[in-house]
């Protein structure tokens, strides 16, 4: 098992660097790594045309909506701003439509995954026949006007160092969580890749198409960071985390915080059993395979 826990500079805005559970990434010759995905065709003037859809899997943000999709409207590349309500018991849809979005709804709540997962696949239906597919950068609903200050994910993907950029947050004012939840995913994803990510439950990531494809069907509701992570790099792709000036809303520390940090667990802890399971299947398979060949 390849383990590179990071700290390769990758560029100005790259801070950390995950890469395979498998063989090392390409590198160019200045060290920096080449993600999996083929990098699209350029346009006839030599300029890179790719652009952006911003998904953004909501559940009862009427609050902050309008902001973070007047914000993510504003991200260099960026031609559609998608926002799934999932099942919202407000007026999120609305809202969110008013401000520019293109919306579509689940009749009832799905969690967090299932909504990125339609979103997808919105975004997919609007991509352009002949045209690359636009690269997927997930936001959460209540970033508000910090949601431009996700771009810095766009650049490492589009130039094609990386398949999946991952925003690393500071410090939030009022946050309550003692690291429980996220120390778990951490060392899970570094048991199961090698790679140990600074903030591995950060929603807000950039990634191919076809990275995205690879890593679905995505893991249930707040397992879908730590089950993304994993899956993703054992096949090969290439991750960086780039720190980004966001603002969200934090859990605190009232029973509110704490029910939603247990559902954290459940998620993270279902997602890396189903992944090691997964493992164990495949190494019998190979032992299996060598056994019948020899
Ligand atoms: O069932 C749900 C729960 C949450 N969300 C959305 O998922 C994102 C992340 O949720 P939240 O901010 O509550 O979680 P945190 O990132 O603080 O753990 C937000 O845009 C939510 O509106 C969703 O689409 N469906
Ligand atoms: O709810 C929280 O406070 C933590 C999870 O709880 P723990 O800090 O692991 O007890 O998760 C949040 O904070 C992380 C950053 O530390 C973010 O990456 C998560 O998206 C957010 O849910």
């Amino acid at each position: 098992m390849n383990a590179d826990p990071g700290g390769t500079r990758t560029g100005d805005d790259v801070a950390r660097e995950g890469t395979t559970a498998g063989p090392a990434p390409a590198r160019r010759p200045g060290g920096m790594p080449v993600a999996k995905t083929p990098r699209p065709p350029t346009a006839s003037d030599g300029r890179n045309r790719q652009r952006v859809a911003v998904v953004v899997p909501a559940k009862d943000e009427q609050e902050r909506i309008a902001a973070t999709v007047r914000s993510a409207r504003a991200i260099p590349h960026v031609d559609l701003v998608l926002v799934v309500d999932d099942g919202s018991d407000d007026d999120t849809q609305h809202v969110a439509r008013d401000a520019g979005a293109v919306v579509v709804r689940h009749s009832h709540n799905r969690g967090k995954a299932a909504a990125m997962e339609t979103g997808a696949a919105v975004v997919a239906m609007r991509d352009a026949d002949g045209r690359a597919p636009r690269l997927l950068l997930f936001i959460d609903g209540d970033l508000g006007d910090t949601a431009v200050n996700t771009a810095p994910l766009v650049r490492p993907v589009r130039e094609g160092v990386a398949d999946v950029a991952i925003a690393l947050l500071p410090k939030q004012k009022g946050a309550g969580g003692r690291g429980i939840v996220v120390g778990a995913a951490r060392r899970s994803i570094h048991r199961l890749t090698g790679w140990s990510p600074t903030q591995p439950l950060s929603g807000m990531r950039c990634l191919t198409r076809e990275a995205f494809d690879a890593a679905t069907p995505l893991a249930r509701g707040w397992g879908v960071e730590t089950g993304m992570t994993i899956d993703l790099l054992r096949a090969g792709y290439v991750a960086v985390e780039v720190p980004c000036d966001l603002r969200h809303r934090p859990s605190s520390n009232d029973l509110a915080g704490q029910l939603h940090r247990a559902g954290q667990y459940r998620d993270v802890m279902a997602a890396v059993g189903a992944r090691q399971v997964r493992r164990v299947a495949d190494k019998v398979g190979r032992i299996g395979r060598s056994g019948i060949r020899r």
